[in-house]
């Protein structure tokens, strides 16, 4: 059986992403592609690489028969997303990529995206979309709010390490590179090649990514009280992929077993053995993970480098992986594609 599918922003980068990933899942078919400014053109017309795919045209949201689709991905910007999704038919599963309802308490997203929630009902019975952790919630939801990309790198290196309390919960320091795609297929001056090309710079320095958000929610969940985390993103010459450097005040070993033990199980996450270090590369395209954990020369302090694909273990992969529970689906279905290399 195939399920029908509806993208909602198929004309960005996630929304390609889908695409190219629902291309060769045996149980999904993509029955509507909505656009905004693209919305007439033909899929291959904005994304040439999906030429040889039978898709349908581009349309606007409203020209979308929601009573012929099983499930929707919504890959729209922040606050258009909440606009949209709360006008759905209440039946309509739905995976949000945005961060409009990942956050649980209002009053939080207010803070970090600076104008209060317009579907705080809805954001009540969403589910956070970290699938290795919220599994069993996934399952039964109608609305699962998929992570920031930078979140879910941070929170597969430094989840099963506060879970564990192998660390210091006030000294942890979480610096990441990422990739240019993360900004979305937008103009923005600081993503021009002349700026962005033999360059790297940090951005929301300070303390005010607002990923910072989700760090806060999740960490603080799991350990029972506040925990505050020190991170830095920094854009890198890249087009895909996220690396994320964690440096923690605990033991090498208790925190590369922490790590190995919480993730034995998992398909899409891969600890490596004891001093190794992954690299950006070793998952492009893929919905894998890599995570290696190094002993410092300071007694006592580690440093844990966690990888992913931002358009596809750090979104649309995630999304996929998450539907296919919703769906009542193998959670692998569709994803066991190997990374590109070189
Ligand atoms: N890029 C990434 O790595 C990640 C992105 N996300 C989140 O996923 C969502 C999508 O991101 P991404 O694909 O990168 O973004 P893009 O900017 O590449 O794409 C945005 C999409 O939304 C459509 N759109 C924009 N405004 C409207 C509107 N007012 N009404 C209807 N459609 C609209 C655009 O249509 P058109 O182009 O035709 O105008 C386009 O299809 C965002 O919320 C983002 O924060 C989450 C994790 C990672
Ligand atoms: C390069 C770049 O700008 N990356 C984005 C990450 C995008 C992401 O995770 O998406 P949400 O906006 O849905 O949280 C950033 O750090 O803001």
């Amino acid at each position: 059986m195939s399920y029908k599918i509806a993208i909602l922003g198929a004309s960005g980068y996630t929304g390609a992403e889908l695409v190219r990933l629902i291309a060769t899942h045996p149980s999904m078919e993509i029955v509507a592609l909505s656009g905004d400014r693209k919305a007439g053109m033909e899929m291959h017309e904005v994304y040439p690489h999906l030429r040889h795919m039978d898709l349908p045209a581009l349309c606007k949201i409203e020209d979308i028969d929601f009573a012929t689709v099983d499930l929707a991905f919504c890959a729209l910007p922040h606050a258009t997303s909440q606009a949209v999704i709360k006008e759905l038919p209440p039946t309509t599963k739905v995976v949000d990529l945005s961060a409009d309802f990942r956050l649980r308490d209002p009053a939080e997203y207010e803070k970090w995206y600076g104008k209060p929630h317009s579907a705080v009902e809805i954001q009540k019975e969403a589910v956070y979309g970290l699938t290795e952790f919220y599994r069993d919630e996934i399952k039964t939801a109608r609305l699962v709010a998929g992570t920031g990309c930078n979140a879910a790198t941070g929170q597969f290196i430094l989840r099963p390490l506060i879970a564990a309390g192998v660390i210091d919960l006030d000294q942890i320091i979480l610096d990441l590179k990422v990739a240019v795609s993360g900004a979305g297929r937008s103009l923005k001056e600081h993503l021009l090649y002349g700026e962005l090309e033999d360059n790297a710079f940090g951005y929301s320095v300070g303390g005010k990514h607002r990923h910072l958000g989700e760090f806060d929610q999740e960490f603080s969940k799991i350990a029972g009280r506040d925990v505050k985390i020190q991170f830095t993103p920094h854009l890198v010459p890249a087009t895909r992929g996220i690396l994320a450097t964690a440096y923690v005040q605990g033991e090498a070993a208790a925190v590369h077993y922490a790590l190995a033990d919480a993730y034995m199980n998992e398909p899409f996450i891969q600890v490596l053995p004891l001093g190794q270090v992954p690299a950006m590369k070793h998952v492009r395209g893929s919905n894998f993970c890599h995570i290696g954990v190094v002993e410092d020369r300071i007694p006592g302090r580690t440093i844990v480098i966690g990888t992913l694909d931002n358009l596809t273990k750090g979104s649309s992969g995630q999304a996929i992986q998450n539907a296919n529970l919703m769906l009542g689906l193998s959670e692998t279905e569709g994803l066991m594609n190997v990374p590109m290399y070189p």
